[in-house]
């Protein structure tokens, strides 16, 4: 029987370990709040997230201890947000990870040293490149939770390896697929966020489909000039791992990146944003890394400046979209 560790309680990880033991694989869940493994031992479901899902015990164990959550694992499952990484994995020793495949489920970026995660873990774990997956695609946890059609891809440069993830994935209602071009879709997965930010923001603003639809057509553009600057590869971004991702978190009623630029567009504080979303919305940090690495590659980046100077800058957010709205065709 494979051994998983899944790293997070929120949203993403909840949905992951429905899909995983839903297979038979047994899981041990590592959770940071000690009241919400008490909650799950006791009850099956997680409080705080997704809490319509009943888990079978006999195959997830919850605990607040990660050194032993990961001790015997084959596969670890990283699900907690990138600026939450470093503090999450500060318990461990570096060898930690020695052996596994390390899986992750993150779609950002560490804040601050503006590497991908997959980088992160290479450099501060030591976890070779070729033993690590990537979970990408358009997939809302709250979708996985109704059990409604979902598709996952599954990058690394081990191919074989993300196979096998895939075939622990797929069920009835979740395809799963691998592809070797783990940084693009990590990248993506990262500036779809920022994307979606920007749509909510216009959104707030009262702007309707018809801007936004602009809006993500050229956001597609700046995707794709980003990632030919980064790391030039023949890629087809028509994929669902990259236009399908950025559609899903562009358009859905449940994407946290929307909702928060929603409300920033309405007036909110980023502070007050955070504070009623309950939820982390990664394009928040996103946005200062992208930023950051952008001014090696000077590429052009509209949005992506946009929504950088409204939520780090103090630039209005109407400005900043009217001056969109002159630059898109
Ligand atoms: N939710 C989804 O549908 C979905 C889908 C694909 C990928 N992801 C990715 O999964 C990752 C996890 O996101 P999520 O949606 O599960 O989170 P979430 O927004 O549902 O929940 C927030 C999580 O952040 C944790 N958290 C909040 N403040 C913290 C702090 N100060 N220190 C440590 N942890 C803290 C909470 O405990 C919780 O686990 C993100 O990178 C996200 O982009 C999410
Ligand atoms: O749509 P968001 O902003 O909730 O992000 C979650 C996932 O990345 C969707 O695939």
């Amino acid at each position: 029987m494979e051994k998983i560790a899944v790293l997070g309680g929120g949203s993403w990880a909840t949905a992951l370990v429905k899909i995983l033991s839903e297979n038979k694989a047994a899981i041990n869940w590592w959770l940071r709040n000690a009241e919400d493994v008490r909650h799950l031992q006791q009850y099956g479901h997680n409080p705080r997230y997704i809490s319509g899902v009943k888990f079978d015990l006999n195959f997830v164990s919850p605990s607040n201890d990660i050194r032993e959550t990961v001790k015997d694992a084959n596969w670890v499952i990283l699900a907690v947000p990138a600026a939450f990484v470093q503090q999450a994995l500060s318990q461990l020793p570096q060898d930690a990870f020695q052996g596994k495949t390390l899986v992750s489920a993150i779609k950002g970026m560490i804040p601050g040293e503006n590497v991908l995660i997959t980088d992160f873990l290479e450099d501060h774990y030591g976890v070779p490149a070729e033993h690590q997956c990537v979970i990408a695609g358009p997939c809302h946890a709250e979708e996985v939770a109704l059990e409604k059609q979902s598709y996952l891809t599954i990058g690394s440069h081990d191919i074989a390896r993300a196979e096998q993830f895939c075939a622990l994935l797929r069920n009835r209602y979740v395809k799963a697929n691998p592809l070797d071009d783990i940084d693009g879709i990590e990248y993506c997965a990262v500036m779809k966020n920022i994307i979606a930010l920007a749509c909510g923001i216009a959104h707030g603003l009262n702007y309707g489909d018809n801007f936004q639809a602009v809006m993500v057509s050229n956001a597609m553009e700046e995707i794709e000039t980003f990632l030919d600057a980064m790391m030039p590869l023949h890629r087809d971004l028509k994929g669902s791992a990259y236009l399908g991702d950025l559609l899903v978190t562009a358009y859905s009623q449940f994407s946290r990146n929307r909702t928060f630029g929603n409300m920033i567009g309405r007036g909110y504080t980023v502070k007050s944003a955070q504070v009623e979303m309950n939820m982390v919305a990664e394009g928040y940090y996103a946005v200062q890394s992208i930023h950051e690495l952008n001014k090696r590659l000077k590429v052009e980046m509209p949005i992506t400046t946009a929504v950088y100077n409204i939520l780090y800058n103090g630039a209005t957010p109407g400005a900043e979209i009217d001056a969109l709205k002159e630059k898109f065709k």
